[in-house]
């Protein structure tokens, strides 16, 4: 069990709190996080962003029962004529109205902004804005609970219209809140696809909490989520048992009048939001996300209510394409720096039980000196006669992004023996993976590998890691379980490798001269579960970077690799003379479904 601290100040004192968190290992789920177990509603001093006042007092309407007793399920003007002659007298006329002033002042300034060179991207907001500034929204106040005239299905064009109707009173924050007896609770929340929220179809949400987002324009470094503002809010609702209003986003084509006022890239996307009525709180949790920082996860149940939408409305296939929540959490408990789930939508099948390690454990070199480090003291990209980048050829084998420049006979990284910081240029296989990768059943493969974010050719993705065998034990071994061995070659003998080691005027030692293989099959990484490929999108890359010279069998990127695309590399890299040793070694049906593949694979 381990504990993580949050903290944060409240604005009447500056005492601070920690707030414990608890995680639970439960044997056969590697890590599934534990309910929290917290019963006081804390405070957020940062309430600035809320949009409406909140001088009227918390109403609540009671789960079920909607107000206004229209069925129309589309609150779009264009699709309704409920107006009054004498105005608008129900709530499901007034939010009918208000939505076609906001569509008419929006109309007014997509006009006078066509003649604008450049257009304004707030317009939409802009258009809220003004109605607000004419008292012409809905509500004058936030409220918990369902809104008066707002019915579970209304679909909404814009967030804009969620704020006139009150619904949702942020323009563009996913979580909305207001103060209820002095804490802040949610009011309501926008599950967009561009985040890790996943709708369970028994109408369980689980939903990403704020903050930390990578903002690629300004390249702000992204964080860890922190429990304030509407993340504190959302824990408040789960203590305090207040309702949220949820509101699904997609991503809809959208109508042809709208699109003839667009941009190019907005003409064939749109979003459009869909109000599904009440959910509860139920638990939270915190999880490493996309980018290997600490988010906060919410589960929301929907209240029983009428009119449920199982499901984000229409195709929604971005969230993640595991309708299934993961087998298992984390396969590396905890040894990787990001956990690794394993998700299997084909059957309820389990990965077989092997043991993992995160590292290859190398018998001690006999010929530590001539592997010794650098003197670099700084970044040794600052030094032209480094001794590592003279190893490597004159050249340093990673460009400024850490991206591996070419593939090379060897790469030689900076080591325990190197002086330089652990920030050098010349140190990146050996921090380990930096992708969040996920093991996956693929249909007719057993389980492969694949990334939930993009990786740039040439990143660092896995080691290959498992058991060291001599080649007697590995030729034992062939035949039972050659699936995941891997034979290493000494190719220092190869005409490429020898000219490296010209410049420093000396042969390379060679007492490196048996053949060695990694067995993966009962100790191994994440790298023991990836397939091969006639077209592969990583390579391998032997890199040497401790004072013994076994190289480290390295997977490369070779290609972009776009997010939930299969990692795969081509084994032939794996086996070299391993087929020949004897003649257990039978080719494979290959299944890897590339224009290229040859049909067999060893
Ligand atoms: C290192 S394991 C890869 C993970 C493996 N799929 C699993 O379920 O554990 C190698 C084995 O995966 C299967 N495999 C890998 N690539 C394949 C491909 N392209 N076509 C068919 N089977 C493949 C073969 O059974 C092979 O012996």
């Amino acid at each position: 069990m381990h504990f993580v601290k949050v903290m944060h100040s409240s604005t009447k004192s500056t005492f601070k709190r920690a707030w414990p968190f608890a995680f639970r290992q439960f044997p056969e789920d590697y890590g599934r996080p534990t309910r929290v177990a917290e019963t006081k509603a804390e405070t957020d001093p940062s309430e600035s962003e809320n949009l409406l006042p909140e001088t009227a007092p918390a109403r609540y309407s009671l789960p079920g029962v909607l107000q206004g007793g229209v069925s129309m399920k589309s609150a779009s003007p264009s699709h309704c004529n409920m107006k009054s002659a004498r105005g608008p007298t129900t709530s499901r006329e007034k939010v009918i109205k208000v939505l076609e002033s906001y569509h008419e002042m929006l109309d007014k300034l997509l006009k006078e902004n066509e003649t604008n060179q450049v257009r304004n991207p707030n317009i939409y907001k802009d258009a809220a804005i003004i109605l607000q500034k004419q008292h012409k929204w809905v509500e004058a106040a936030k409220r918990l609970g369902s809104v008066p005239g707002v019915e579970i299905g209304d679909k909404f064009q814009f967030r804009a219209e969620l704020c006139v109707v009150g619904v949702h009173c942020q323009f563009e924050r996913g979580i909305d809140y207001m103060k209820k007896d002095g804490i802040i609770v949610a009011t309501s929340i926008v599950a967009t696809d561009r985040y890790a929220n996943e709708m369970k179809s028994s109408g369980e949400l689980i939903y990403c909490g704020e903050g930390g987002n990578p903002n690629f324009k300004s390249g702000k470094p992204i964080k860890d989520h922190v429990l304030e503002r509407g993340n504190l809010a959302l824990k408040n609702s789960m203590l305090q048992r207040t309702p949220v209003r949820v509101i699904l986003s997609e991503n809809c084509k959208r109508s042809k009048l709208t699109a003839l006022r667009d941009t190019p890239q907005q003409k064939n996307l749109a979003t459009s939001y869909v109000y599904d009525g009440l959910y509860n709180v139920e638990e939270l949790w915190q999880e490493r996300g996309e980018f290997g920082k600490l988010v906060f996860k919410f589960r929301l149940r929907r209240i029983g209510q009428p009119g449920l939408i199982q499901g984000f409305p229409g195709k929604h296939k971005k969230v993640t394409p595991c309708k299934r929540g993961p087998l298992i959490n984390d396969i590396s408990r905890g040894k990787e720096k990001m956990p690794i789930a394993v998700v299997n939508e084909i059957d309820e099948q389990r990965p077989s039980l092997f043991t993992y390690i995160s590292k290859v454990t190398y018998p001690q070199s006999k010929n530590r000196s001539i592997l010794s480090g650098c003197n670099c003291t700084s970044q040794c990209s600052d030094y032209i006669d480094c001794s590592c980048k003279v190893k490597n050829g004159q050249e340093f084998p990673y460009d400024n992004r850490r991206h591996l420049i070419k593939e090379k006979p060897y790469v030689y990284e900076c080591g325990n023996s190197c002086k330089c910081s652990d920030s050098c240029i010349n140190r990146v296989s050996q921090l380990g993976i930096q992708f969040q990768l996920e093991v996956f059943k693929t249909k007719s493969k057993g389980w492969g590998v694949r990334s939930r974010s993009y990786i740039p050719s040439g990143s660092f993705v896995c080691e290959y890691v498992g058991e060291i065998l001599s080649s007697k034990e590995a030729e034992q071994r062939v035949g039972s379980r050659d699936g995941y061995l891997f034979h290493m070659e000494d190719n220092r003998s190869d005409r490429n490798f020898k000219e490296e080691w010209k410049p420093l005027g000396k042969s390379h030692p060679s007492n490196f001269s048996e053949k060695v293989t990694i067995d993966a099959a009962q100790y191994g990484n994440v790298a023991r579960f990836i397939n091969h490929s006639c077209s592969p999108n990583l390579h391998v890359q032997k890199v040497i970077y401790d004072d013994h010279e076994m190289p480290h069998l390295m997977l490369f990127a070779n290609k972009d690799i776009p997010a939930w695309k299969e990692l795969t590399y081509d084994y032939k890299y794996r086996l070299g003379e391993l087929c020949h040793i004897n003649g257990n070694f039978k080719a494979k049906e290959c299944f890897c479904s590339s224009l290229k593949c040859v049909g067999k694979f060893y």
